[in-house]
């Protein structure tokens, strides 16, 4: 039985008993918690709140805005620049990176979000996100600049989502195991409800858009194909499906009880490497998988061992469980073909 313990508690405990966390990024995370809670309040309020729909712009991505999208950004904005503890912040949805201004105190952590995962599930009502990663700015240099940021996910000093479903759940890593926090409404705070979160090493869940079959790479169909082929294929066993189409979300259920996720290289756009982002989505989402227990590659190499070289950069993404992790990087690397 886990422990019901505050956020507030379980950070101090992090901070003064084990030593794991300094001052300065607990009451980063806190704040980083309070942002999430507001976001959360609009996701609920929902179409009395006047948060659905598009915004009518682009971001620079040329992805079409969602309101939400552009109020989660101002969520985490606002409530992180006067904080102290941050130089600067990245987001998915701004085309440079946002410097603390100099009127607020200016501390030494980078912080970087897709502040709102998921877009094309919000009208709907379904499951969405925000997905946050924390850099230290290496020490000396004047000022801070895009280039502070271009950190490989090894380098992260954080890392977590907070997922905006029937419940609303934050996720931490600080790099020693995963703790899950669920809001309770009433108490208005975050609650432990879940410690040293583990994923099964094996599984029989995929995850995957099967919509972009025909562009995929062999290596790929040759895994779904397999996994298709059920209890009388390769694999001996049968295998479910599941698409949420918010990366969030699914890897909410591959931290809960296992299972793979793919968005894989295809040849719509044979120059990107991938739809999702490293620094936003990849890195913390691989971050907290590995610090579950699980693996996380691009299907070729370990995604946290990327250097990245630039803030929008895009990433194949294959997550979750170990041995089926193993499995996908292993058929890429035999093939040793993009
Ligand atoms: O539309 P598709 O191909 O199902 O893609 C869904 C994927 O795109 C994303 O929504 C991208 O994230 P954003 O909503 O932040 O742009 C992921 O969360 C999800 O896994
Ligand atoms: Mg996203
Ligand atoms: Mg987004």
């Amino acid at each position: 039985m886990t422990r019901r313990i505050s956020l507030t508690q379980y950070l101090i405990e992090q901070q003064r008993e084990h030593g794991q966390i300094p001052q300065e990024l607990r009451l980063l995370i806190e704040v980083v918690a309070r942002a999430c809670k507001r976001i959360s309040i609009s996701v609920t309020k929902g179409a009395l709140g006047e948060v659905l729909g598009t915004a009518g712009s682009e971001n620079v991505q040329g992805e079409i805005q969602k309101k939400l999208d552009i109020i989660a950004n101002e969520v985490l904005i606002e409530a992180n620049e006067w904080g102290g503890h941050l130089a600067a912040m990245a987001s998915e949805e701004m085309e440079g990176i946002h410097v603390v201004p100099n009127r607020y105190p200016q501390g030494e952590y980078l912080l970087m979000f897709d502040p709102l995962d998921g877009s094309s599930n919000i009208d709907v009502n379904v499951s969405i996100g925000t997905i946050f990663s924390v850099l230290k700015k290496a020490e000396g240099g004047k000022g801070v600049s895009e280039d502070d940021f271009l950190q490989p996910g090894t380098a992260q000093a954080a890392a977590g989502y907070c997922v905006y479903g029937p419940q609303t759940t934050l996720v931490l890593t600080f790099g020693q195991g995963v703790a899950m926090f669920t809001l309770d409404r009433e108490q208005g705070s975050f609650v432990l409800t879940s410690e040293g979160v583990k994923i099964p090493e094996d599984t029989k869940e995929f995850a995957i858009n099967m919509s972009n079959m025909r562009h995929w790479d062999a290596p790929v169909s040759r895994y779904i194909d397999e996994a298709l082929a059920g209890s009388t294929g390769p694999r001996g066993k049968d295998f479910n499906m599941r698409w949420i189409a918010s990366m969030v979300a699914d890897v909410h259920r591959i931290l809960t009880r296992g299972g793979v996720f793919l968005y894989p290289w295809d040849k719509r756009e044979p120059n990107k490497a991938g739809k999702l982002r490293l620094m936003y989505e990849a890195n913390p989402m691989a971050f907290l998988v590995e610090q579950a227990g699980g693996a996380a590659t691009n299907a070729r190499q370990r995604i946290m061992d990327l250097q990245p070289t630039q803030l929008h950069e895009r990433v194949a993404v294959v997550l979750g469980s170990k041995k089926e992790v193993e499995r996908v990087t292993a058929y890429h690397l035999e093939a040793g073909k993009k």
